[in-house]
Formats: structure tokens, C-alpha cells, sequence
């Protein structure tokens, strides 16, 4: 396989085998990616983690990494997404990692480009990778995920994370359930009330109000929501004991999330940070073992 575009393209050997490498690597097993490759982040949405991280993740396992910066490029000057991508090809880049407003970017690309192509969020679409590092970050926390029950609450309409994490969370045999104003709820089935969601579940998955994604008119003011949709300090204290709580981040103090809570005990928002750049490499490695 030489690309990662969605959660759906790996099977679920491949992404057990992914937090189980990412694991080793975490504990300081060595990576295994062959020397003298070359990395570039396209980045044509704004990105603060899944930048930041990929880069770690490519120095760390060795490879080269060329500056690319969208709003210098000559993607100004209109030059399409496909030549771009041509054209650091023929300049000898192995690995791209792109972050695009458009769902499905990398459809025009897949088979006529050379370099491995890896997804790190297209539009309302999938954002792959950061379902393989909550993954990752549940599975540190209770190793199964059969017969757990997993809350995923806020903007699921506008959520790419929602949408990569459902598949990959029921596949593994989660009980899923959702909460969300229902001007956001989508295809997804929901409860009526958070406060019944939480106590049932052992993960409160917190999703960022996507306001760039709105239409003018299309939003609540900060306290409404975090009245009825945010994880208050007591929505936390009657969560169970072994609960734990994730944001994929950037997080809205005081209204998916109170500031308190953002480092309390119950969360690992800042453990799924960490958990993503091992899982970017194993996902490194995993795509560019046979190159050379
Ligand atoms: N950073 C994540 C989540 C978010 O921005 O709400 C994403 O790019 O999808
Ligand atoms: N979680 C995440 O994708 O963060 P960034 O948007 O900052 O990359």
C-alpha cells in the first residue's frame, strides 16, 4: 500500500498492527525507514498538531524535510493541486502529507503520482491519522475496545475526526453513542442528554465547534453551548471512575471543554498529542519500508 487517504482503506490487522508499532516506538524501539528519503507537508488548511507532529515524526525517522508554505507557494498563482504535486515529484520528494479544504482531494492523484500521499484532513471528510492516535490513546488506557462505550460529542456535521473515528471505534466493536444540537447531528443517531451519555461511558470524546465551517447565523454563544453540550467540572466529577476524556484539539476553553478540566486528571488531551507522532511513525514506516 503507498498512500493513507481513509481510515476505511486499512484493514483491521493493518491498524492493530499500526498502535501495536506505535506502542514500540513510544517505549523507544528503533524505526526502520531506509536512509536518503525525502518529505514535504502541504498544508493548504491551517494545522498547528498534525504539522507540527508530522515533521517530528519524519526527522525522527530519518528523513529529509523540505519547507513547503501554502501561502508562498504558487498555489496563489493558481497552480492546481495535481501539478504541485507533479512537480515535487520531479524534484525527488518520496513522501507528501497534504491537508486540504476539499473532501477528497487526493482522488485525482491516487495512481498518477509517484510519491506515497498520506491524508492529514480533507475538508469535513477523514483525518485518518488522528484516528489512529485516539485509537492508540484508548487502547493505552484499556487495551480492548469490545463492550466499551465511547461518547462522541458536539459538531458532528462539520467533524472530519467524528467521521474517521466512527469507523475505525464500531469496527473494533465499541458501543458508540453521540450527542449534539441538532442543528449538527447528521447522520448520526443521538441521545437527548449528555449528562445520562456520560455516566455509561468509559471515553467522552469532545469535538471543537468548527465555526469556519458555518454559515453566518449558525452558532450558539459560547455559554448556551457550554451549558448544554461542554464537559463542565461537574459533568466530570460524575464521570465514571476509570473515564477517561479526548479532544482532538484545537480545543475551545469554556465551551467543548472547561478550562479546569482541559488538564485534570481525566483527560489525556495532551497524551493524544504525544501518542501522534509515534503513530506518525509507524504510519511512516509502515508506508516506506520498500522504498529506497
Ligand atoms: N484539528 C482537527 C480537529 C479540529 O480542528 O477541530 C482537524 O483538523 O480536523
Ligand atoms: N488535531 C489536529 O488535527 O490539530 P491541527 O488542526 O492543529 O493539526
Amino acid at each position: 500500500m503507498r498512500t493513507l487517504t481513509t481510515i476505511e482503506q486499512l484493514s483491521t490487522d493493518d491498524i492493530l498492527f499500526l498502535v501495536k508499532r506505535a506502542r514500540q516506538l513510544k517505549a523507544g524501539s528503533p524505526s526502520q525507514v531506509p536512509p536518503g528519503l525525502v518529505a514535504a507537508n502541504l498544508f493548504f488548511e491551517p494545522s498547528t498538531r498534525t504539522k507540527m507532529s508530522f515533521e517530528m515524526a519524519e526527522r525522527k525517522v530519518g528523513l529529509t524535510v523540505l519547507p513547503f508554505e501554502a501561502q508562498f507557494s504558487s498555489a496563489t498563482k493558481g497552480e492546481s493541486l495535481y501539478d504541485t504535486v507533479k512537480t515535487l515529484e520531479a524534484i525527488g520528494v518520496d513522501v507528501l502529507v497534504i491537508r486540504h479544504t476539499d473532501n477528497a482531494y487526493y482522488e485525482p492523484l491516487i495512481g498518477k503520482v509517484k510519491p506515497v500521499i498520506i491524508n492529514g484532513g480533507d475538508g469535513t471528510g477523514n483525518h485518518p491519522t488522528q484516528s489512529l492516535l485516539d485509537l492508540m490513546t484508548i487502547m493505552e488506557e484499556f487495551e480492548e475496545l469490545e463492550g466499551r462505550t465511547i461518547t462522541i460529542v458536539g459538531d458532528l456535521a462539520h467533524s472530519r475526526v467524528a467521521r474517521s473515528n466512527v469507523h475505525v471505534l464500531s469496527r473494533l466493536g465499541a458501543n458508540l453513542q453521540f450527542v449534539s444540537p441538532p442543528e449538527w447531528q447528521a447522520e448520526f443517531e443521538t441521545q437527548a442528554s449528555l449528562d445520562d451519555a456520560i455516566e455509561k461511558s468509559d471515553v467522552i470524546m469532545l469535538l471543537r465547534v468548527q465555526h469556519e465551517r458555518h454559515q453566518p447565523g449558525q452558532s450558539f454563544t459560547r455559554e448556551q453551548y457550554h451549558s448544554q453540550y461542554g464537559l463542565t467540572v461537574e459533568r466530570m466529577h460524575a464521570m465514571k471512575d476509570d473515564a477517561i476524556i479526548l479532544h482532538p484539539a484545537p480545543f475551545n476553553r469554556g465551551v467543548e471543554i472547561a478550562d479546569e478540566v482541559v488538564e485534570g486528571s481525566k483527560s489525556r488531551i495532551f497524551e493524544q498529542m504525544k501518542n501522534g507522532v509515534f503513530m506518525r511513525m509507524a504510519i511512516l514506516e509502515y508506508l516506506l519500508k520498500e522504498e529506497a
